[in-house]
Parts: C-alpha cells; structure tokens; sequence
C-alpha cells in the first residue's frame, strides 16, 4: 500500500481546490479502464444536458444497482468522458430503479472469486472513488432510495447529497452488521461529512439512517419530500 495524492479539480468548474493524501495502492488509470471490458447492456444512463451543462447518470442495473466491476468499469469510463466534455461542468447520479440507489459493492464479486479476481474487483473501488472525489465537475448525489454500504460510500463522495424522504429509505456505512471492517478510506471519507463521534457511533453499529435523522446529523443541506427526486 501506497500513499497516493488526489487533487479535486482546480478548473473553472471548481473553484474550491482541495487537496488530500490517502493511503491506497496506486490508483489505475485510463489503460487500466479500457482493458477491461464492459457488459453489452448499459448499466448506467448518462443524458447530458449542453443548455445547462449538468448531466444526470441514471443507476439502471437491476435488482439493486450493486457495485460490480462491470457497474464500476461503466460507472468510470462514463464519468472520464464527461470530465472530458468541457461543457459539462455538473453531474447529478442517481437511480433508475424503485427504492434503491444502489446496494453496495456486487456480494456475488465478494464470494468464491480467485484472489487475482479480487484484486481487479477491489482496484475497480478505488477507482470509482478516485475518480468522483477527485472530479472537476460538482458532482451530486439525488438518494432516490436505498443506499447501504458503498452506495453510501459513492454518495458521501459527492460533493452534494439530497435524499427523498421515505421511512423505507436508509443511507450509512453498515457493513458491521454484515462482519465486514469498513476501510479505513470509507470511514474517513464519512468523517470529512459528518464527523468522527458520529462515524465512530455509526461503524460501531452498522447504523442505517433515515433522510430526517441524516439531515439531523448534518449529512446533507435539504432533503425531498418526493419519493422520487
Ligand atoms: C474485496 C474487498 C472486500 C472489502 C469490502 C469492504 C466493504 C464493503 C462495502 C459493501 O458495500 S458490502 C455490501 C453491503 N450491502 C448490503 O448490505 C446491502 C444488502 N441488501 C439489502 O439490504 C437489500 O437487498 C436492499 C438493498 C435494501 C434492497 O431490499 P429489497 O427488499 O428491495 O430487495 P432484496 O429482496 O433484499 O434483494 C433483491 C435481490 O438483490 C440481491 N442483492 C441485494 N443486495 C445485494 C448486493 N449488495 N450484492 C449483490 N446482490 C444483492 C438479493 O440477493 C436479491 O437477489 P435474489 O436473487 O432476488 O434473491
């Protein structure tokens, strides 16, 4: 393990620039992405707006838009074309399914898979968090459902988050009830959120919160009354 710098963008488009360090093997860039190859069917739905520079990324990988390499293999290079679209300047992820924005990282990639595959899996995380926390583009995350896990992971890494309001709904970091130790890069992107002692309380208990009880804990500005953003 590495360390590896991520700037966040320094363009027109952001310009707020931060800087952090995070411990991660070295990220892989765009050859890495084009070697691997994507399912024949979209599992994500990008509409680029040009009169208004904002793209929306539509989640469509049913039943639950799980994270498996091939979502993130199309979630990457959707998102590196974009970057290279200058007249996008914001993107908007969000789901196309009922109830869910995603469930997490694909447990199927997680179970009985060679340690070479595991590796390919696991770089293809990092990867999805390189690219949309180090994004130039405003990124924002329209929680229309569901989003345990790394759904809540891919959410905190947004810029912006705004989750419908349904008591069916819960967003956290809560692979502690499934035995799994978030890494240490999870924990500390949801402590550049909302805070260690709510972190710590909520990695301790694999907590799931509601919209009004995020908001509460300062997750995000607004929540929608809409079941659908
Ligand atoms: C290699 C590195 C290892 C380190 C990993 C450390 C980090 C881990 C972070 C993670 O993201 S781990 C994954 C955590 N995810 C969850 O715990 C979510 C589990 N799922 C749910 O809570 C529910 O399914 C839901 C998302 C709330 C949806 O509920 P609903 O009642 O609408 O649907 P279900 O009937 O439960 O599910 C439908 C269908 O989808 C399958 N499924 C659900 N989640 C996943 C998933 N994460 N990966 C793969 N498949 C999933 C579920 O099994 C059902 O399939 P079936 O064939 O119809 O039975």
């Amino acid at each position: 393990m590495g360390f590896g710098t991520v700037s966040r963008g320094g363009s027109s488009r952001w310009p707020d620039q931060r800087l952090c360090t995070v411990e991660m093997g070295p990220p892989c860039h765009t050859s890495c992405l084009s070697r691997r190859k994507s399912s024949s069917s979209p599992k994500i739905k990008v509409d680029l707006d040009s009169s208004t520079g904002i793209a929306v990324m539509k989640f469509q990988s049913p039943p639950v838009n799980s994270l498996s390499l091939d979502f993130l293999t199309e979630f990457c290079i959707s998102l590196e074309k974009l970057e290279m679209d200058r007249s996008c300047r914001g993107v908007v992820v969000t789901s196309a399914l009922p109830k869910i924005f995603s469930a997490g990282l694909d447990i199927m990639e997680m179970y009985g898979k060679s340690p070479e595959r595991c590796g390919e899996f696991w770089k293809a995380v990092q990867e999805m968090w390189l690219k949309l926390y180090g994004s130039n583009m405003v990124t924002i995350a329209a929680i229309n459902g569901s989003s345990p896990a790394g759904g809540c992971l891919m959410a905190l890494t947004c810029d912006y988050r705004i989750m419908a309001e349904n008591p069916r709904y819960g967003i956290g970091l809560n692979e502690t009830q499934l035995g799994i130790v978030a890494p240490f890069w999870f924990k500390d992107t949801m402590v550049n959120t909302v805070g260690h002692r709510t972190t710590e309380l909520a990695l301790e208990l694999g907590l799931l919160y509601s919209a009004p009880d995020a908001l509460r804990l300062a997750w995000w500005t607004s929540w929608c009354r809409r079941t659908r953003c």
